[in-house]
């Protein structure tokens, strides 16, 4: 008779204190920058938190200290969390609970070595990061900025035939660059503007999907950015997208093309972007992420065809709190033992 390799008991025992060894009653947090307030009572009174109560980013001694005293760490999008970081950190740092969705600030390679979980808060960002993405979509070719700054200066005559005139978007082919949670919120949206949908994505979207959003599939982007009239993008900034937007596919949109960027920089040149801008090879642009957050060139500045936000994408009370949940379902669940829900790994995002 064939004997068990193992003892089946001994095998649950031993699964059992694994499971036991990782559950963490009440872990110490530590939130690197002010949070609303509901949020930093609320993680206060589920764990051992300490909160950065002021609405400055901690300086890299500061993040240092924090990731060798907390079982948690709760970053938000200015922290830069590298691999010399996470090198550095205690061995007690098990957890990166990233307050935001996009974590191309986190070196996902190297927490991944130091055997440290990685989450964002996917999904509770999205409708508010589609709502501004859709305004700037409008207010590109409209110059909503520039009536804005008119009326404003005082320098307005009166309504005139040929005043003001911007492009209808209406009947324009939109082209979305990145298909997930973002741009398929952004697609229905544009629907509803009478634009038609197309996209480039890592993975085609079930039929079934691309029914309901009339989308169209192009598998090859270059193909797509040289037929389409507006461009939005809304890839995570990771290791294939990053300048994915380069300068020769820059070179490939035809001149009264609008670029929208609400992902992140570094995914468009930016540079190569600004000399199209200026040439008049690209109509104009809506941008809320940059390159060098929170440096803007100012060769952008000097561009009436730009509109420019301050990375307010996602920048809605309702957001704020329901990111805050998020990261405490996150930690909750690690805590307790379990696979935090949006755990994200290098490679899949
Ligand atoms: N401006 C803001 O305030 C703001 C707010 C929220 C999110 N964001 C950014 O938006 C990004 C997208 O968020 P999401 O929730 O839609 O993410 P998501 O994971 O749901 O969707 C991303 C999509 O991009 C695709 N993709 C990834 N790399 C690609 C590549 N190289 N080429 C083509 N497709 C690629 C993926 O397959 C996926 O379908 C975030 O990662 C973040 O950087 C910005
Ligand atoms: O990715 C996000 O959630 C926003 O850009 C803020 O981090």
């Amino acid at each position: 008779m064939l004997q068990p390799v193992v003892d089946a008991d001994a095998q649950l025992r031993h699964i059992a204190a694994m499971v036991d060894a990782r559950k963490c009653p009440n872990p110490r947090v530590i939130v690197t920058r002010e949070l609303p307030n509901a949020t930093m009572d609320r993680l206060e009174a589920l764990f051992d938190t300490v909160n950065n109560r002021a609405d400055l980013a901690m300086s890299r001694e500061q993040l240092a200290e924090a990731m060798a005293y907390c079982d948690v760490l709760v970053p938000t999008v200015v922290d830069a969390i590298d691999a010399e970081l996470i090198a550095a950190a205690g061995d007690r740092l098990k957890l990166i609970a990233n307050f935001g969705a996009g974590v191309n600030h986190i070196d996902l390679k190297a927490a991944r070595a130091r055997g440290i979980i990685v989450t964002n808060t996917p999904g509770v960002l999205t409708e508010d990061t589609a709502d501004m993405t859709m305004a700037l979509i409008v207010s590109v070719p409209r110059r909503l900025a520039e009536g804005e700054k008119l009326v404003r200066s005082g320098e307005w005559k009166g309504w005139s035939p040929g005043g003001m005139l911007g492009h209808r978007i209406g009947g324009k082919a939109l082209g979305i660059v990145g298909m997930g949670r973002i741009g398929q919120a952004v697609a229905r949206r544009a629907r509803a503007f009478g634009l038609s949908i197309h996209y480039h994505n890592r993975h085609r979207l079930p039929k079934v999907v691309e029914a309901e959003l009339q989308a169209q599939w192009h598998p090859n982007l270059d193909e797509m950015l040289a037929n389409v009239d507006i461009l939005t993008i809304h890839t995570p900034r990771n290791a294939d997208s990053e300048n994915l937007i380069s300068a020769e596919r820059i070179g490939l949109l035809r001149p009264h093309v609008y670029l929208i960027n609400a992902s992140r920089g570094g995914i468009v040149d930016e540079d190569a972007m600004i000399e199209a801008l200026e040439a008049g090879s690209l109509a104009g642009a809506g941008l809320d992420v940059w390159t060098h957050e929170p440096m803007i060139d100012p060769r952008l500045l000097a561009l009436p065809n730009v509109v420019m936000t301050p990375h307010m994408g996602s920048a809605t009370f309702e957001g704020r709190l329901a990111t805050g949940e998020r990261v405490m379902t996150n930690i909750r669940m690690w805590a307790d033992g379990h696979r935090p829900p949006d755990q994200v790994l290098e490679g899949w995002i």
